[in-house]
């Protein structure tokens, strides 16, 4: 029986991108300079966390190896990786530091065209597609139309959105045309139906996503994101790991957003939940319910969306220490034949100047009861993770990519 798991901790880079100045990320790590931080007692909260960061179950499957890999920077103590551990560092070849990038890559389809931008001037949006927003979308006009942090702008326009109607729409260094509203002044509904009329209206500029920012309060400073958020992406222009997967008959369960990234291609069934923690609870149930040949592809958010974004150091260290926490129950889960693979889509750095995400390499690290492990070394593309799995789960081999199967372990 061969069953793979693949954990995404969405932003969890360990820097060391060869190409990082071309994104203005030279130097940015997002687990180097959280480790770091905490270490230098940067990273402390009064009732949330203190001291070092301790995450000694991901360091048991090789992460501080992973980020020497990747940097050449000791990070942790020495520790040495468990024996079935595998762990190495990814670059990204894909253009762009997004999640579907990210995720595409991993999935084996790097992407090799460039996304379309939207310009950080005022406004961000070309006068025909706002008047094509307004038109189809039957909406009085759109606040925003600039670069901005999701919080900062809800503060900023949400009274007045509530006041005329007007959805909040906005964009960032990313592909991405986000639109916030309130869940019941707006409507949840009427904001997702929104969303789809708006993704049609960006196809012709190549953009990445749409994403529905719901959410709720009645002022400024009141005003608090939900996690009904939903991405419209467009769909891989290749068929990815997901696609090979289904077709023949394999199941691939996914945990979270990964649905969304991948717009529901290759896709047997969706879980989501609110929150990394309940999502671990359906990534579980998950593993609990894969038979053999099956997928179980999950995306933990918060770490991006909660505290990257929003440059919390205290609050990722620990995020990354209450997953850390639950990783044992998903040990637990493995059966001869299993591999599970941790992983990022991209970085995400909270000490770094801005909100945006950071151009790094990723931690590849995971094990298995039949596998061997060792180090994978530095991998030239995300895509080798999912030859990997390709091959694992008995698959033909794919365009992109090279597996590291023979590394860690023969088929069980
Ligand atoms: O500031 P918020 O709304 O969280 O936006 C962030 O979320 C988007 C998707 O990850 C990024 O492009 C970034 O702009
Ligand atoms: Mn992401
Ligand atoms: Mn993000």
């Amino acid at each position: 029986m061969a069953r793979a798991f693949l954990f995404v901790l969405d932003s969890f880079g360990i820097g060391g991108a060869a190409d990082a100045e071309r994104y203005g990320d030279a130097g940015a790590n997002t687990f180097g300079h959280i480790a770091m931080a905490c270490a230098e007692g940067r990273g402390d909260r009064a009732g949330l966390r203190k001291g070092p960061l301790a995450v000694p179950n991901m360091f048991s499957l090789g992460l501080a190896r992973a980020a020497e890999t990747a940097t050449g920077l000791k990070l942790g103590n020495g520790e040495l990786p468990q024996a079935a551990a595998f762990h190495g560092a990814a670059q990204e070849v894909s253009s762009g530091k997004d999640t579907p990038s990210g995720h595409w890559e991993i999935a084996a389809l790097p992407v090799r065209f460039d996304w379309g931008y939207f310009p950080d001037t005022v406004p961000a949006f070309p006068a025909e597609l706002t008047e094509a927003i307004i038109r189809e979308g039957k909406v009085p006009g759109i606040l925003g139309n600039c670069h901005a942090p999701g919080t900062e702008i809800i503060e900023r326009f949400g009274e007045e959105h509530i006041r005329t109607g007007k959805p909040i729409c906005y964009t960032s260094v990313d592909s991405v045309l986000q639109i916030a509203a309130h869940e019941t002044h707006f409507g949840l509904q009427r904001l997702y139906e929104f969303c789809k009329v708006v993704r049609r209206l960006v196809d012709p500029l190549n953009i990445g996503r749409v994403i529905a920012r719901p959410f709720i309060g009645e002022n400024a400073g009141g005003f608090e994101r939900t996690h009904n958020r939903r991405d419209y992406a467009v769909p891989p222009p290749e068929p990815t790991l997901l696609d090979r997967l289904t077709a023949r008959g394999s199941q691939v369960i996914a945990v979270g957003k990964i649905g969304d990234i991948f717009a529901h291609r290759g896709i047997s069934e969706v879980r989501k939940a609110a929150g990394n923690m309940a999502m671990f609870d359906q990534a579980l149930g998950a593993m609990d319910d894969a038979g053999d040949g099956d997928l179980v592809f999950a995306n933990f958010v918060d770490f991006d969306t909660e505290f990257g974004h929003r440059r919390d150091v205290a609050g990722y260290a620990a995020a990354l220490e209450a997953f850390d926490r639950r990783l044992p129950e998903a040990l637990a889960k493995l059966k001869q034949g299993d591999l599970l693979i941790l992983t990022a889509d991209h970085g995400n750095d909270p000490t770094w100047r801005g909100t945006d995400h950071t151009r790094e390499c990723i931690p590849v690290i995971g094990t298995g009861p039949g596998l061997k492990g060792g180090d994978i070394g530095p991998r030239a593309t995300f895509a080798d993770i999912g030859e990997t799995v390709a091959e694992h789960l008995g698959l033909a081999r794919g365009r992109h990519g090279t597996s590291f199967h023979a590394t860690i372990g023969a088929h069980a």
